[in-house]
């Protein structure tokens, strides 16, 4: 009896072995090339271990190490494929299936009550009737067509940052990015052009530089909305940090700290979009809308709720507004002070970015968008910049959101998907040598800018396609054009140049804060 009891004990042992195996280590079959299975935290730690700064590298090398441009793993028991080449990635972003996200933890700390809000991070009706009313209505305001508007607004904020670069501190909470001797720091010197240019567009108000202490530090406990913003940005991670999988570990000494960077950092820019809102909604009339965001008050009240809707609600409003105010204002600070360092490493790129403005719109004037299609060396140095320093360099993580085939490979439901964006823009065969940051690249031989020749998806590609491309485009070009026809830049005489090898990465890719003089030309 008492072997048979034992007997039994070690089959039962046995067939859990077996399940998990098969659940936990056994690679789903027709599965991309990648590393064995590892139980409970699967290939995060191991990319961790490979490159813990910088896990789109980590994936690069497992993938060369496997000879694949498709690699799979499994993060925490999730199947998921990392898409390294740049036809792969064009495919795989135009087809529906892959248009879904994962529904992340890292995702819902961005909302009050750990709800599921926003564009980034949502996918069906909800985004698409967020995504399509956003598009839609700032389409008139640079966002799609050219705008009168924001390009007036645009041309008031570049003459308030000249004035602010060329002579200095003059309110106090100017001291976090002017300091004494006439150096500005980066990104944090664009924070109030960007944001005004943005919230003209939103709210029709901005902050004059008088009272533009708001955008710059916060009355609460916590950052201003944009280093609020930012924290989220170089906290999170492009696989949705380990929250994603195991959420109770943000109760645990070290990961509570990183916890508390990215929830506080959300909630930090979603109560500064509260507090536009509250402003807005004192003053709302449905029968006259001014701006965007009456617009939405008025979808709100028109739109009633059936059950288990999310569209057209004020969290809902919050978090995509959010979802817009991050990118177009610590996104493209970033992405600006990538491209100034980049510019301190190269000075015959900035003389003949001046060079040609110089000839083609003198100093007489502003350098307008009408003037971007004559200022093709320019508009070539900011797609190189774009494409050299990819700032989300694993994209946003897409979910399949059918059981499907994808070169030959199986595709199960739910796999999470990343496009390589940063090793796309990079790939020796499709760039030959794309660690130079050479703008002629785009150009032809006489000079004029060759569209085809930019094949670098800096904004992804497909349905979720960068919502703020035109915008964010628009708005850098006007931003350098305006400074390079004015300033040379300096580093501080001690500053080491610029070791772009040495940014990190979390969801964005970026430099340590640096300092740099716009010196007048
Ligand atoms: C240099 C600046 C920017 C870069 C490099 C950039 C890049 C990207 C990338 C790679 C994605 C993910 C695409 C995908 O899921 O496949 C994305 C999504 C998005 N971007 Fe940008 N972006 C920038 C600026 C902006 C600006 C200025 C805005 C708005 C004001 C914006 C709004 C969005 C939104 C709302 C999404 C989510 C789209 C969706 O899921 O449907 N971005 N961006």
């Amino acid at each position: 009896m008492a072997v048979l009891g034992a007997l039994l004990w070690i089959a039962v042992g046995v067939l859990l072995l077996v399940r998990f195996y098969l659940h936990n280590l056994k690679r789903p079959p027709n599965y991309p090339p990648g590393p064995p299975r590892v139980p409970v935290l699967g290939d995060y730690a191991l990319l961790l271990l490979i490159n813990g700064r910088h896990l789109q590298r980590a994936a690069n090398k497992l993938a060369a190490y496997y000879r694949t441009k498709m690699l799979g793993l499994s993060i925490a028991g999730v199947p998921t494929i990392v898409v390294n080449d740049l036809s792969l990635a064009r495919e795989i972003l135009n087809r529906r299936q892959f248009d879904g996200r994962p529904d992340l933890f890292m995702a819902r700390m961005r909302e009050k009550h750990f709800n599921r809000r926003g564009i980034f991070f949502t996918d069906g009706p909800a985004w698409k009737d967020q995504r399509w009313f956003f598009l839609r209505h700032l389409r008139d305001y640079g966002f799609g067509r050219r705008s009168e508007q924001y390009e007036l607004e645009m041309e008031g904020e570049l003459l308030q940052l000249i004035d602010v670069v060329q002579y200095g501190k003059r309110y106090e909470y100017e001291a976090d990015f002017l300091a004494a001797d006439g150096y500005v720091k980066c990104p944090n010197v664009f924070f109030v052009t960007l944001a005004n240019a943005f919230l003209q567009i939103l709210i029709g108000e901005r902050y004059p530089r008088d009272k533009a202490s708001t955008l710059i530090k916060s009355p609460w406990r916590h950052a201003s909305a944009t280093r609020s913003g930012l924290l989220f940005l170089k906290n999170g991670d492009d696989y949705g940090t380990l929250f994603s999988y195991f959420p109770w570990t943000r109760f645990i000494y070290p990961f509570s700290k990183k916890y508390h960077k990215i929830r506080d950092g959300m909630m930090g820019l979603c109560r500064f979009v509260e507090t536009l809102l509250v402003r807005q909604q004192h003053s709302f009339d449905p029968e006259h809308p001014r701006h965007f965001v009456d617009l939405y008050l008025r979808e709100m009240q028109r739109h009633v709720p059936s059950e288990g809707t999310i569209t057209f609600q004020h969290d809902q409003l919050v978090v995509s507004l959010a979802d817009f105010y991050l990118p177009a204002v610590a996104g493209t600070a970033v992405q600006l002070s990538m491209l100034l360092e980049r510019l301190l490493l190269h000075p015959e790129v900035v003389a003949s970015i001046q060079h040609e403005i110089d000839d083609v719109v003198g100093h007489g004037r502003l350098p307008s968008l009408s003037d971007r299609a004559n200022l093709p060396y320019t508009e070539a140095t900011l797609r190189e910049s774009l494409r050299i320093d990819t700032l989300i360099p694993s994209g946003i993580v897409h979910r399949a959101m059918e059981n499907t085939t994808f070169q030959g490979y199986n595709i199960e439901q739910n796999t999470l998907i990343l496009i390589g964006l940063e090793r796309v823009n990079n790939q020796p065969e499709e760039w030959g040598d794309p660690e130079n940051f050479r703008p002629t690249r785009f150009l032809d031989e006489n000079g004029s800018l060759v569209l085809s020749k930019d094949r670098s998806l800096p904004f992804g590609s497909g349905k979720r396609l960068c919502a703020g491309e035109t915008f964010a485009r628009n708005t850098m070009f006007l931003v350098v054009a305006a400074l390079l026809q004015h300033f040379n830049l300096r580093q501080r005489p001690s500053d080491r140049l610029p070791d772009v090898s040495q940014r990190s990465s979390a969801f964005i890719t970026s430099p340590e804060d640096f300092w740099i003089r716009f010196e007048p030309r």
